[in-house]
């Protein structure tokens, strides 16, 4: 029997409005072949919101996101603000105000070596094969959040975390663990930071209750190494909001592109999807962005929502579109579609196409994660 789902939908800037249109392509064709009914509700937010409002949040975009049962976010940022360090609003504040606000403090990003893209990686293609893990970053802490401000003659941002912030991400992580493969790795600096001397404190405390579950520690500067050197080491990395803002960019070199990685971001009471990239200016309205991220961000929430079969047909159309060369620019030198092609595609595929069986590792659902 068909659900009924209110699903935001946040575009945002650059590639935004492109990759979140195919994504909702995608979600209809889901709809349509399930008989479930999706209703969108579209709000503003970066760059748009302040050019419409002055506000880079505005609170009735908080409202479209506050009375959906999980919403879609593309990507906020513009050149404008970015080549203005003196601007005082900034795109960037919706969107961690908007994580703020709603208390989303898990971003869970699933890394993926595809074995139709090995060729794509600018790594060795066996130090890649088979490589599958998910990066658990805490979204609300940290030095992103912190105080910041000038002194007479410098600039600081502080960092910060409590035992609570801590604790509430390694529990989802060491349960995330505990479906996957029993193998969490803390990131952090610990030689260095005493947030980060907290975080082994807290984890190496945790770990008891997960006795299952094997937990190591690795540096931050040695892990960025360590991921391109051998990556199949990692199953489950928890980390601290920076550092898995870094180190997940870095991890989609191993899939091939930044135009790939999805993630959730997950609270107590609110759900939102995004791709891990920005709003890539330079790409923006050429219709050559990928938007297999924000696609594959929709299948997380359609997990979310409790929709798995459905968010496994995504998975499948997309892996399809990969094996058939559907692909951006950024995935192929010969024949590459617009990023609206590979939404049909994928669309299609949803529709009318067979599918039995896919490599694609479909543990990312957050069903096995929360
Ligand atoms: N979650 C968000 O909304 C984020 C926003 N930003 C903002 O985005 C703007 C641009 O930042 P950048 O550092 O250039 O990061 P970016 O992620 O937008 O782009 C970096 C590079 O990745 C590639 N790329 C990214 N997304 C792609 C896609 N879907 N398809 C194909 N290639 C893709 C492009 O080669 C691009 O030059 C800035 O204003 C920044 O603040 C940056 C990161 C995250
Ligand atoms: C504006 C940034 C904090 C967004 C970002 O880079 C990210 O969340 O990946
Ligand atoms: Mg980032």
């Amino acid at each position: 029997m068909g659900v009924k789902k209110n699903i935001g939908v946040l575009p945002g800037d650059g590639i935004g409005p492109e990759v979140t249109r195919e994504a909702v392509k995608v979600l209809n064709a889901i709809a349509e072949k399930h008989g479930h009914t999706f209703e969108y509700n579209y709000g503003d937010v970066g760059a748009i919101a302040i050019d419409k409002t002055g506000n880079p949040l505005p609170d009735e975009t908080l409202a479209v996101c506050e009375a959906s049962d999980a919403f879609l976010f593309g990507a906020i940022g513009h050149p404008k603000y970015d080549n203005d360090p003196s601007a005082k609003v900034r795109p960037e504040q919706g969107l961690l105000k908007l994580r703020k606000s709603l208390g989303l403090f898990a971003n869970v990003r699933p890394v993926t070596a595809y074995d139709s893209l090995l060729h794509m990686s600018p790594l060795k293609t066996e130090r890649v094969r088979g490589a599958d893990f998910v990066v658990y970053r805490e979204l609300t802490g940290g030095i992103y959040f912190g105080e910041k401000g000038r002194t007479e003659d410098g600039a600081y941002d502080n960092c910060t975390y409590s035992n609570y912030e801590i604790d509430r991400i390694a529990h989802l992580a060491f349960q995330a663990a505990q479906n996957r493969n029993k193998k969490l790795m803390l990131v952090d600096k610990a030689n260095v930071l005493e947030t980060s001397r907290l975080w082994r404190e807290r984890v190496t405390a945790i770990a008891k209750e997960y006795p299952d579950v094997a937990l190591e520690a690795m540096f931050v500067d040695n892990a960025a190494m360590q991921m391109i050197q051998n990556p199949k080491q990692f199953d489950v990395i928890l980390t601290e909001n920076m550092f898995g803002d870094i180190i997940s960019d870095e991890a989609s070199v191993i899939g091939g592109s930044l135009g790939l990685l999805p993630s959730a971001s997950v609270g107590e009471k609110s759900a939102m999807f995004e791709p891990i990239h920005g709003s890539y200016p330079q790409g923006a309205g050429k219709n050559i962005a990928n938007p297999l991220a924000t696609i594959l961000s929709a299948a997380m929430m359609l997990d979310h929502l409790g929709l798995i079969d459905e968010a496994i047909e995504v998975r499948q159309a997309v892996n399809a579109s990969l094996r058939n060369g559907m692909v951006t620019e950024d995935l192929t030198k010969e024949n590459p579609v617009g990023t609206d092609r590979v939404g049909d595609f994928i669309a299609n595929h949803i529709l009318e196409g067979e599918d039995s069986g896919s490599s694609m590792n479909i543990k990312m659902g957050l069903s096995t994660i929360i």
